[in-house]
């Protein structure tokens, strides 16, 4: 494990609530009583009770992906309204923001650099390990269209702090793909990058209308058939792999069946994920070390498979130029 540890990684699909630290979601969750299994619905409501708890959250999500040595994390959320404690979406993505700002065992840079002014409040930490934190704004498949407008305008409105695009995600089998279409086009149109959760659940209709759109990157494709994967392959749509997530839903029934092994075969891009790490017990590393024994892959090819995940990224040239090096130097010293 140490190996996978060790090695430098890029994470593109984790859901901040579902990164959740264990400690911390027992602490929190003991209120639910003794309920036995934890779900999502029930955690929300404990998470939505105060915008401090969502600021220790991403701090020490943040805090557990550098401590496995992710160098870059764009790490997702849906900005959430909560009248009944004068919670809004701004107020929460706030709230997130000053999570990033408290992280203390590594330097920050979630795009400061970008900043007009107060760089040097925005850019913290002492020199040494550093990870860049990239934030997308998720839209829940609940909402209407109005709400992911307002969730994307307030995407616009904090590129400066690092949000550098949308997902879509949310239970695959509510809402339809037209009510969020107008937020995504208004979206691309301002500039953001777009990834959405594609074919969770067997839906051809939705998943044609959603390679049509041409996203930046999809996530899961589960459910594709043969055409969808040729336009994905044609069009070199980066899939975010999500193995544990995959087996532990039943979307996938085994990993020697996941589609991972035909896109990495055929040199598609692929970025290796974790989800949701706190709900399937995972890590990045864990997933790594699953993906090469399970697919027999070596060392050498897993910290290549890493180093392209930069490739797809949502942050521009700089960033990638940064984090190349940083892969090179990596792969000198194996
Ligand atoms: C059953 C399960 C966990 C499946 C994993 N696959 C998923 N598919 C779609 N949306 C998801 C998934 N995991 C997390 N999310 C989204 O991420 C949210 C939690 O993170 P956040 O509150 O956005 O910070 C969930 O409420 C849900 O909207
Ligand atoms: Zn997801």
């Amino acid at each position: 494990m140490e190996s996978w540890v060790s090695m430098p990684k890029v994470e593109l699909h984790a859901h901040l609530n579902g990164s959740i630290r264990d400690s911390t979601l027992l602490e929190l969750a003991r209120g639910l009583g003794e309920k036995g299994a934890i779900v999502f619905s029930e955690v929300e409501q404990v998470i939505l009770k105060n915008q401090s708890t969502v600021t220790r959250i991403t701090k020490e999500v943040v805090e557990d992906f550098a401590s496995e040595n992710v160098v870059y994390l764009e790490l997702r959320t849906t900005p959430k309204n909560n009248d009944s404690i004068g919670m809004t979406k701004r107020s929460y993505m706030e709230a997130v923001i000053k999570g990033l700002r408290a992280v203390t065992t590594v330097d920050v840079d979630f795009g400061c650099h970008e900043m007009e002014s107060d760089a040097s409040d925005v850019c913290i930490g002492s020199p040494g390990k550093k990870i860049y934190i990239r934030l997308l704004l998720s839209i829940d498949r609940r909402e209407s269209t109005a709400s992911a407008m307002e969730t994307v305008k307030l995407a616009m409105e904090m590129k400066e702090l690092g949000v550098v695009g949308i997902d879509l995600s949310g239970h695959p089998l509510v809402g339809e793909w037209i009510t969020f279409l107008p937020a995504l086009q208004f979206a691309r149109e301002q500039g953001l990058s777009i990834t959405v959760h594609c074919g969770e659940v067997p839906n051809p209709e939705e998943v044609q209308a959603m390679l049509d759109f041409h996203p930046g990157r999809i996530g899961h494709a589960c459910f594709l058939d043969e055409e969808h994967w040729n336009t994905v392959k044609a069009s070199k749509i980066p899939v975010e792999i999500c193995l544990s997530s995959n087996i532990m839903t039943e979307r996938i029934p085994s990993l020697d069946v996941h589609h991972f092994a035909d896109l990495y075969n055929e040199k598609h891009p692929v970025v290796l994920c974790t989800d949701d790490p706190g709900v399937f017990s995972t890590s990045l590393s864990k997933e790594y070390s699953l993906a090469a024994s399970t697919f027999g892959i070596g060392k050498k090819e897993m910290l290549l498979l890493a180093k392209d995940a930069v490739e797809s990224i949502f942050s521009g040239e700089e960033v990638k130029r940064e984090l190349r090096q940083i892969f090179d130097s990596a792969l000198k010293e194996l």
